[in-house]
């Protein structure tokens, strides 16, 4: 497949009555992907599996080397499964690079920033990514929750800042929920809504707000599970056995909120009850003490289930 090869409108200011001072051309074809956790590795994947170049970069080098294995795997299974050839399973595993650092970025036309859910520490790294990349890169993000209005107010591009939401598996999951800063151009919006369809998956567009329309309406769920069972009213098992069978919900709410990690559960809450200022988004205490010993799910190997 070819790169992405947009023309914006001519109203490509994200102030209707400011035309664009130049007309541009945005080509995506070089992907980088930050965070090589669950995420950022399924990112990888995808992009990598439809013929683009994708620098995965992560601080931790193990981090690193644990992505490049599951997406073996991953393939592997694609190709076993039938959808993919095993010349197109060694192609895609060619198209990815990983780096220790984000100077392999210098010549992308895209970073996707898939790191631990903090403020902090995304606004940190969208600085240095500014510095280091061209000014035609555009940076996305891939938060559950965090407001992209205030991300992209900390770079020098705010017209080229998006929130590109993909969900867990990437590989498997349809949708990607694309949140438009209020600084976000047309342009940008148009290039990132094309790339989404190119990558066969479906882009819902939403408003920069708390949780976003995912997280606003599944985390609570998960909240309120995780109440259920502080309060004692059922078990683990019983509570996700109740969403399954009577509910039709492929997984239950406890053993969800253990495949997205109780970490990122945690702040997505404090993100709502932050945002919202509303004490139905207050995270249960339960929720907090799991995150607190170091029981994030299953990437630690135990949160409300255990894993081996
Ligand atoms: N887990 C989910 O189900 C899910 C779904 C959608 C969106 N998200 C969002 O995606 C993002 C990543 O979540 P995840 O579940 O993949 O987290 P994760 O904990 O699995 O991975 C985060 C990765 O970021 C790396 N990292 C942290 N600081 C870094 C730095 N300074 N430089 C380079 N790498 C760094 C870590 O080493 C780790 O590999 C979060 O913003 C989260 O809210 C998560």
């Amino acid at each position: 497949m070819g790169p992405v090869l947009l023309q914006p409108r001519s109203d490509c200011s994200p102030l209707r009555n400011q035309p664009c001072k130049r007309k541009q051309v945005m080509t995506i074809s070089n992907i980088g992907v930050l965070g090589a956790g669950t995420m950022g590795s399924g990112i990888a994947q995808v992009f990598a599996r439809q013929g683009f170049q994708v620098q995965l970069v992560d601080n931790q080098p193990s981090r690193l080397q644990h992505a490049v294995l599951e997406i073996q795997q991953s393939l592997d299974k694609e190709v076993a499964q039938g959808p993919l050839s095993a010349t197109q399973r060694d192609q895609a595993a060619h198209n990815i690079h990983t780096a220790p650092q984000m100077d392999r970025f210098v010549d992308c036309d895209l970073v996707i920033e898939a790191v631990s859910e903090e403020e902090p520490t995304k606004i940190a790294l969208f600085q240095s990514l500014d510095r280091i990349c061209p000014d035609s890169t555009i940076l996305a993000s891939n938060t559950s929750a965090i407001s992209l209005t205030r991300m992209a107010a900390a770079t020098n591009r705010s017209d080229r800042f998006m929130g590109m939401h993909f969900m867990n598996p990437v590989a498997q999951m349809d949708l990607v929920e694309l949140i438009r800063a209020l600084q976000t151009s047309d342009a940008t919006y148009q290039a990132l809504h094309e790339l989404v369809q190119r990558i066969q998956k479906t882009p819902v567009t939403v408003k920069d707000y708390p949780g976003f329309v995912s997280n606003r309406i599944l985390m609570p769920m998960i909240n309120e599970a995780v109440y259920t069972l502080y309060e004692g009213v059922a078990s683990s098992t019983d509570i996700d056995a109740v969403m399954k069978l009577g509910m039709n919900h492929p997984m239950g709410p406890l053993e969800l909120a253990d495949f997205i990690g109780l970490d990122t559960c945690l702040v997505i809450m404090n993100v709502l009850h932050d945002g919202f200022r509303d004490s139905k988004y207050r995270p249960c205490p339960l929720l907090q003490q799991m995150v607190d010993a170091g029981y994030y799910g299953k990437k630690s190997g135990r949160g409300f289930y255990s894993y081996s």
